[in-house]
């Protein structure tokens, strides 16, 4: 690879995927990788809660005791960490360097405590908010998606409406996705990446 490259790869801005749960954001991450997958790489983090079906623990997440996970926060391992229902969960430094060193462009999917976090950090990422409709669409997919329990389901969307309301503040994402429809919505996001794709298509065709 070129200097040139070398360099243009090193001003590629990882992207921030932040929304309140069963807003869309693995849906919308999965037709992106789906798509692109020689451009992003996700970022794996770290989390206390337990795999749901179909979760490959090193893919989705990191799974670890809380315990496990507290000694690598306080060891300094995470860029970021947060609370949220009731588990821990965080980006490790490596998590971002196993991306970065492959040049490819780092997704992270993180709340909005993940997001005042990075916002302290050099990292620099673009940020996109996926917002559901409205709270009704959001209650009826967490239900659909059979994935909570009553608890759980309470307790996220109490956390949705703090996360819809940061949404709205000025200055916070770069950009913000209603995902209404799944294909308006996954255009929408390719159109907010389109120049960081592009960077990337540009670079593997000129090395
Ligand atoms: N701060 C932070 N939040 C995270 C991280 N990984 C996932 N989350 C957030 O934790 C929340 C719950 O994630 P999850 O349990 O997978 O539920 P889902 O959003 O409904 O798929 C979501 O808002 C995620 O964006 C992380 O590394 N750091
Ligand atoms: N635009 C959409 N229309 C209808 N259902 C959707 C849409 N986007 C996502 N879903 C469904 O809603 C649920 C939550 O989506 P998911 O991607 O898991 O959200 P998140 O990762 O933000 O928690 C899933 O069952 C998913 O299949």
């Amino acid at each position: 690879m070129t200097g040139s490259s070398i360099a243009a790869m090193e001003n590629l801005r990882p992207v921030v995927l932040s929304g309140p749960s069963g807003a869309g954001k693995s849906t919308l991450l999965k037709k992106l990788m789906g798509e692109y997958d020689n451009v992003f790489g996700f970022s794996v983090s770290h989390t206390t809660r337990s795999p749901r079906a179909g979760e490959v623990n090193g893919k989705h997440y990191h799974f670890v005791t809380r315990d496990e996970m507290q000694s690598s926060i306080d060891g300094g391992d995470f860029i970021e960490s947060a609370e949220y229902s009731g588990n821990l969960y965080g980006t490790s430094k490596a998590a971002v360097h196993a991306v970065q060193k492959n040049n490819l462009i780092c997704i992270l999917d993180i709340d909005m405590q993940g997001v005042k976090s990075i916002k302290k950090t050099d990292l620099n990422p673009i940020y996109i908010s996926i917002q559901p409709p409205t709270l009704q669409t959001l209650e009826k997919r967490l239900r659909d998606r059979k994935t909570e329990t009553e608890e759980s389901l309470q307790k996220r969307l109490k956390a949705a409406e703090e996360e819809i309301a940061f949404s709205k503040q000025p200055d916070v994402f770069d950009h913000i996705v209603i995902n209404d429809k799944l294909d308006e919505a996954y255009e929408q996001l390719k159109q907010a990446l389109m120049e960081e794709i592009n960077k990337v298509k540009n670079i593997n065709s000129s090395s």
